[in-house]
């Protein structure tokens, strides 16, 4: 996926607009879970890579249809990639959208995810590279202890994308959102309930 989304760019498909694309449809999926389940209190945590860029464009979308949550950015504002700052930049107005920073409260994001009825995860993608610590650890931990329904970010945060294997600990979500197409562990029976987004790669550079 890595060397797609690399000949995407070299294409001339900007990150800003498949992250966009990304959002848009992690936001119709959370639609129809807010409208399934009920939901009120929803929470979307950021990492600092373009996974975390995704679920930030998703909670401008969800917005947009007058619904309010709340946006856990891990780090801080400048640990953010290139493309996750703009759209950080498009939410920095927006009423619907409360920003906590882990950095500031990390005690407050841990409440808040208890308190959570559906969680978005987008702290790690295909970019993991290494066993997680904290403040990564205890929040994951938190959101697989939470009641919350979990939907992931194109892959459960803390499994290496390529293997399926977990580092040393991860995310385990009730809906997984994969981008562009599905990773072969995945195919495997039961191994999780998932969707594919479309997120605008263009056929001809899909090998
Ligand atoms: N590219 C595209 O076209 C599109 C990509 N999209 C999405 O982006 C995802 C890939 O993005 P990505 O490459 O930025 O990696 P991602 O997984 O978000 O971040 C890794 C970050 O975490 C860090 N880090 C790593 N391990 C760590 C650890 N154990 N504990 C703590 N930190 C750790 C690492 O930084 P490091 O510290 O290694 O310098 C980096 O900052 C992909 O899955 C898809 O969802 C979509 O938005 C649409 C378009
Ligand atoms: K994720």
């Amino acid at each position: 996926m890595k060397k797609i989304d690399q000949n995407a760019v070299t294409y001339g498909m900007p990150i800003e607009l498949m992250m966009e694309n990304a959002g848009r449809e992690i936001c119709n999926e959370m639609l129809k879970k807010i409208k399934k389940y009920k939901i009120k209190k929803i929470l979307v945590v950021a990492g600092n890579g373009n996974n975390g860029g995704g679920v930030i464009a998703a909670s401008r979308h969800l917005s947009i249809y007058g619904i309010s949550l709340k946006l856990v950015i891990l780090g801080t504002k400048n640990s953010l990639s290139t493309p996750s700052k703009l759209h950080l930049s498009l939410i920095r107005k927006n009423p619907k959208i409360q920003i906590i920073y882990s950095s500031k409260n990390l005690k407050k994001v841990l409440s808040e995810i208890q308190n959570s009825e559906l969680i978005i995860d987008g702290i790690f993608g295909i970019g993991i590279n290494r066993d997680v610590i904290d403040p990564h650890y205890s929040i994951i931990s938190a959101i697989n202890d939470s009641n919350a329904y979990v939907i992931s970010n194109d892959v459960p945060s803390g499994i290496n994308a390529d293997s399926g294997k977990i580092y040393n600990i991860a995310v385990k979500p009730n809906y997984l959102v994969v981008l562009h197409k599905p990773k072969k562990w995945m195919m495997r029976p039961k191994t999780l309930k998932f969707i594919v987004a479309n997120i605008g790669i263009p056929i001809e550079i899909d090998n």
